[in-house]
């Protein structure tokens, strides 16, 4: 197993953050935030090159670090001393409208949250899920019209949206369409306040719609709330209501709301860039398409949970979808006390950036990482495997992504669907023109060539 480590032995004194190289200070109080914008995976070969595992960059205002290689990532993410925190490093990023979400809670209370929250993706419920979804999936590819330059990031967007009102809201029985979009809206300004500049309830700027939309959001969820909480049905927020562990531990009416508001965000925008990115890859590479196809039709229009799960083609290219562009390319944390993060030591309050993607891009741990080779995570190979934290689009450590067995039915049961009912094309030299400034999602709207079979 090759390492990144950088030895040091226990009488050794800790280094210290490599000061910033010149050049490397970038823009007065934004730093060095343009440069990952235009090309993060460049961004993080510079500090890789220059400084190793932990280097130093200086961003919005203030000093923080970057992690890079799966050993430093794996030390912050296991976080042994319990340095590292995600509710004041998150909660600056997505400001307060994901407040109390399972993500930024820290240690003893995110450990008790955690347990509850893991009943809701228990196999039964993932089982019920993945049966709940194939009719919305069916109902939203309904309206799609198929063009020679169909944009599929938004309307992947809106069916991921219209499947979360039934699998999270269980259809929102009482709801109009009208009121439905209203939510939606609220719901993206929540989302887009992640790179808002103006930070405060200032109204017509991205923080005052998300105020707005979370009120919004918490009033609509809170309507629902009294019916949720007297019937149990199979969708997330009724399932939310009922959940008690062994011990007795619920959540409170405040938690589910909370809870609610943070999933839909986390389930969202996920799926959608990753099923985005599949059709792009497949739309370029006609071959793993067709092997996905054949696949697909051995299979009913609606497969159950374990017959997805049997859709191994399509396994291997949403691996290496996930390994190309990683929705969540870096992960942010703070630390609440000194501590020693391989041999350097990080002061208590310094802002420290995960940078999970380019695990992905390491010559040492993937042969030939740029190329789109799905088969690297087939049996025989088994690249992932090259260092336990080489392949991290789902984090690792207790904040490891809580829904990645449902985004994985999810995803191959859209791409399912699709497979059967279509064929799409993509040129192979397009590069998708992305914005990173949140997650990564394709600027153009990810035009593919679209027919139906
Ligand atoms: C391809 C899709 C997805 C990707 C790439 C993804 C990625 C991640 C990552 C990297 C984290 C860790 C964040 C950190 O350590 O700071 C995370 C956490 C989380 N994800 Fe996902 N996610 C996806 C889909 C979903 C879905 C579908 C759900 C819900 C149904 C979900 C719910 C959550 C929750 C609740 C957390 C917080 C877990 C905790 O802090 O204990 N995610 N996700």
């Amino acid at each position: 197993m090759s390492s990144d480590m950088m030895s040091r032995t226990p009488t050794e004194p800790l280094r210290e953050i490599p000061p910033l190289a010149p050049g490397d200070h970038g823009l007065p109080w934004v730093g060095r935030l343009l440069d990952y914008a235009r090309d993060p995976v460049g961004f993080y070969r510079h500090q890789w090159e220059t400084y190793g595992p932990v280097s130093p960059f200086f961003r919005a205002g203030e000093s923080g670090v970057v992690v890079l290689g799966p050993d430093a990532c794996d030390a912050v993410l296991r976080n042994k001393d319990k340095a590292f925190a995600n509710g004041p490093a998150w909660g600056q990023i997505v400001g307060p409208f994901f407040d109390r979400g399972l993500m930024l809670l820290d240690f003893g209370e995110h450990h008790v949250h955690r347990r509850i929250m893991q009943e809701a993706f228990t196999r039964d419920r993932l089982a019920a899920y993945t049966t709940a979804m194939h009719p919305a999936i069916e109902q939203g590819m309904r309206a799609w019209d198929p063009t020679p330059r169909f944009k599929a990031y938004p309307q992947l967007k809106q069916l991921t949206l219209d499947i979360a009102a039934d699998i999270f809201m269980g259809g929102a029985t009482h709801t109009t369409r009208a009121e439905m979009e209203r939510v939606n809206k609220a719901f993206i300004a929540c989302v887009q306040a992640a790179s808002g500049v103006v930070r405060g309830d200032v109204p017509l700027t991205r923080w005052g719609r998300a105020f707005r939309g979370r009120r919004v959001l918490e009033e609509f969820l809170r309507g629902y709330l009294p019916a949720k909480r007297a019937t149990a049905t199979d969708d997330i927020f009724s399932v939310l209501c009922h959940l008690e562990t062994d011990d007795g531990e619920r959540f409170s009416d405040d938690d589910v709301i909370n809870h609610m508001i943070f999933l839909m965000m986390a389930a969202h925008d996920t799926s959608t860039i990753t099923t985005s990115t599949m059709l792009q890859l497949l739309g370029q590479h006609p071959e793993w398409q067709q092997r996905c196809r054949e696949e697909s039709r051995a299979l009913g229009p609606a497969p159950s949970m374990a017959e997805i799960e049997g859709l191994q083609s399509l396994d291997l290219v949403m691996k290496e979808s996930l390994r190309l562009r990683a929705p969540v390319p870096a992960l942010m944390r703070r630390t609440v006390k000194e501590t020693d993060l391989l041999g350097v030591r990080i002061p208590e309050d310094t802002a420290v950036m995960v940078g999970v993607q380019f695990s992905h891009m390491m010559e040492r741990y993937w042969t030939n990482p740029a190329v789109f080779d799905p088969e690297r995570f087939g049996p025989e190979r088994r690249e992932d495997k090259s260092h336990r934290m080489a392949w991290e689009p789902f984090g690792g450590g207790v904040h490891k992504c809580i829904g990645l067995y449902f985004a994985g039915l999810e995803i191959k049961s859209i791409l399912h669907r699709l497979l059967r009912g279509y064929r799409w094309s993509v040129a192979p030299a397009y590069r998708a023109p992305l914005d990173n400034s949140s997650l990564p999602f394709p600027k153009d709207g990810n035009p593919i060539s679209l027919t139906r079979i």
